[in-house]
């Protein structure tokens, strides 16, 4: 697109809910407005309002005062799919392509590009409306950290921040009533969380879904503590985790979600497993979706404010079909339609697993 036909844009959050999504909305809707002259939309509700054509100005104002709440002003959703909705004609549902009718909602309010916010799911539409020409940026988000093309995703820091307080905290109950504690964390089939939480709180064992875990392991390294005069041990497990040939512990699957798995139960599993074959007192605790909830912390508040400004930046400069990154210390870009399909996840050698089996802990194996 030419610089000097940018006048409108439209921005979206899809999939999952995350710390710093409103500071990205910020960010784009002030650079927007402030540098370019823009009018900006919002998409309600994440493709399902893009689908339903439920789109609505988006001023100054509205965006102001955000900076530091959760969650999303504009709501999102993780069911749409506007290249395979649902839709009910004669009496029969059929899985249709609605792609056009969102392009068309655009075009009749002059709506020139669109920037998404979301993770792998959103990237993959975003790319075919990009190879259906519409512009599109890409913004990455999600609390598991796991979106490849990026270092970091905003998000993630209040993750970690969130799950190490509430491990701080079970150390205390753990250690009044020498227990085994386990503590569940997201990340669904990447363990960024579980690794810089258990690695930030000093935990005892972390168990990752890129390392599958030996349960004897496990339990010889907690009696092993016990022996030693400690009264409790901390462990630290991803809901992605599995046994060495065992199998991800599925909490339910929701029928119409792109990914319908929904994991969770590995902690009650590790807590029943280890009493069994140790006598240790276990409890498990799983911490959900309050690491998706409350205030960002200040480095997801400017890595969403980069992200947004950059967003707007790249369309002001004609850039077009790309994602946002934070790559090597800075803020670049890569080409939407090249993460599509991938993820990112802990290498075996990263730096915190090598500093953190140093100091004591063990990863199961
Ligand atoms: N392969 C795909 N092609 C097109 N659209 C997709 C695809 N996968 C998911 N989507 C759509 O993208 C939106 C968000 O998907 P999803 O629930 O996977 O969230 P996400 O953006 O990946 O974020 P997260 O997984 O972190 O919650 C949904 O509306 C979904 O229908
Ligand atoms: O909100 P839902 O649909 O239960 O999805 C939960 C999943 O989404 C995430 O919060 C973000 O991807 C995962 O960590 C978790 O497995
Ligand atoms: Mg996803």
């Amino acid at each position: 697109m030419a610089k000097a036909r940018l006048k409108s844009i439209a921005v979206m959050t899809g999939g999952g809910d995350c710390p710093g999504l409103n500071a990205v909305i910020r960010a784009v809707t002030k650079t927007a407005i402030n540098d370019h002259g823009l009018t900006v939309w919002g998409i309600q509700d994440g493709y399902l309002g893009f689908i339903e054509n439920r789109i609505e100005r988006l001023t100054y104002e509205q965006t102001s005062n955000i900076l530091t709440v959760g969650g999303t002003i504009l709501g999102s959703s993780n069911t749409s799919n506007p290249f395979q909705f649902p839709v009910a004609t004669g009496g029969r549902t059929q899985m249709t392509d609605v792609s056009d009718c969102c392009i068309e909602h655009l075009k009749e309010r002059n709506i020139d590009a669109l920037v998404c916010i979301g993770g792998d799911g959103t990237m993959a539409s975003a790319a075919k409306f990009a190879k259906k020409g519409l512009t599109v940026i890409g913004v990455p988000k999600t609390i598991d950290n796991d979106l490849a093309g990026t270092d970091v995703t905003f998000g993630f820091d209040t993750a970690v921040t969130t799950a190490t307080e509430a491990i701080d905290k079970v150390h205390t109950t753990a250690s009044s009533h020498q227990r085994v504690m386990i503590v569940e964390v997201m990340g669904r089939y990447a363990g960024w969380i579980a690794l810089y939480a258990g690695a930030a709180s000093g935990a005892d064992v972390i168990i990752l879904p890129e390392i599958p875990y030996k349960l004897d392991t496990v339990c010889q390294y907690v009696i092993g503590r016990s022996k030693k005069g400690k009264r409790f041990s901390i462990i630290v497990v991803s809901e992605g985790a599995k046994e060495k040939g065992g199998q991800m512990v599925v909490l339910k699957r929701v029928a119409n979600s792109p990914d319908p798995i929904r994991l969770g139960g590995i902690g009650e599993k590790l807590a029943e497993d280890i009493n069994r074959q140790t006598g240790l007192d276990c409890r498990a605790v799983v911490l959900g979706h309050i690491q998706r909830g409350g205030t960002p912390t200040p480095h997801d508040r400017t890595l969403a404010t980069m992200f947004g400004h950059a967003a707007i930046e790249l369309l002001a400069a004609g850039v077009k079909n790309r994602l946002v990154v934070w790559n090597g210390g800075g803020i670049s870009s890569v080409p939407l339609a090249s993460i599509a399909g991938k993820i990112k996840t802990v290498p075996r050698n990263h730096t915190l697993i090598k500093a953190a089996k140093a100091i004591g802990a063990t990863f199961g194996v």
